[in-house]
């Protein structure tokens, strides 16, 4: 395994109860400093290899590792407390509390104070908006800026790796834009981001790596622009090809 892969799923099978299979086979890596982009179809698993990877979900066989260490079967607190950070689909900012507090329950688990002041400017630098609005009420920011206080909270742990659930989700197309900006901007703080995406064309031309995903196994991956330049892989998975000016 190269040193510079931070989070790696082997050969994952999982499923829910006793229901069939949705992960059949699959695997992916992500490297430090890379954003790696699962898209395909509703029902595709996409999510699921998320809650994996969170250790929400323990895989039928199959392994995960984090930092070169096997982690399979580690729960989400012990994979936290590992380098991994989870960001659920959905809106998680408590609106009546303020930025600070909002992100400060990231840093519940951080005991040490000047460690915790050092990470806060951390998150600062990597999210402009977060600084500028740090005691305003969450409430009153808008959608786009409440996603990146969701990310600033992931961030305070100082995580090698973050999972992000359709951040997109819910936001008009420039606060969509304005959060893949930010998604980048992690990726260029030195984090590994797996991002999993609804919004498909436009994630992966923020990623690095795509990977498309079909009944629970890997259908392609590569090149986030080799990707979307397959003329096949743009007419099933991507919505079709772009209009031609
Ligand atoms: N908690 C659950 N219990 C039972 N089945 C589930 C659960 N969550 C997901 N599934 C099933 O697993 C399959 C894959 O779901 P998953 O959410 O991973 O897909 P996805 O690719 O993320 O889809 P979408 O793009 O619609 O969010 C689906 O058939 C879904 O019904």
């Amino acid at each position: 395994m190269a040193s510079d892969v931070v989070l790696e799923l082997t050969d994952i099978e999982a499923g829910y109860g006793k229901a069939a299979l949705v992960l059949r086979g699959l695997s992916v890596q992500v490297r430090r400093g890379e954003v790696v982009c699962l898209v395909g179809p509703n029902g595709a698993g996409k999510s699921t290899v998320l809650k994996v990877a969170s250790g929400l979900l323990k895989p039928r066989s199959g392994s995960i590792t984090l930092n070169g260490t096997d982690v399979t079967g580690r729960s989400p607190q012990e994979l936290l407390r590992a380098g991994l950070s989870h960001v659920l689909q959905g809106h998680s900012v408590f609106r009546e509390m303020t930025v600070e507090e909002n992100v400060m329950l990231g840093g519940y688990s951080v005991a040490d104070q000047s460690s915790l002041r050092e990470r806060c400017d951390f998150v600062k630098s990597v999210f402009p908006v977060v600084a500028e609005r740090w005691t305003s009420t969450a409430g009153l920011l808008s959608g786009g800026q409440q996603k990146q206080v969701e990310f600033a909270r992931a961030l305070i742990v100082r995580p090698d790796v973050v999972l992000l659930d359709e951040p997109s989700m819910g936001l008009d197309p420039k606060r969509t834009t304005t959060v893949f900006e930010q998604v980048a901007r992690m990726r260029d703080a030195g984090v590994a981001v797996l991002l999993v995406e609804q919004n498909a064309r436009r994630a992966l031309e923020m990623a690095d790596i795509g990977c498309v995903l079909d009944l629970g196994r890997v259908f392609a991956t590569g090149p986030a622009a080799e990707l979307l330049a397959d003329p096949k892989l743009s007419d099933l998975y991507l919505g079709g090809r772009p209009a031609t000016a």
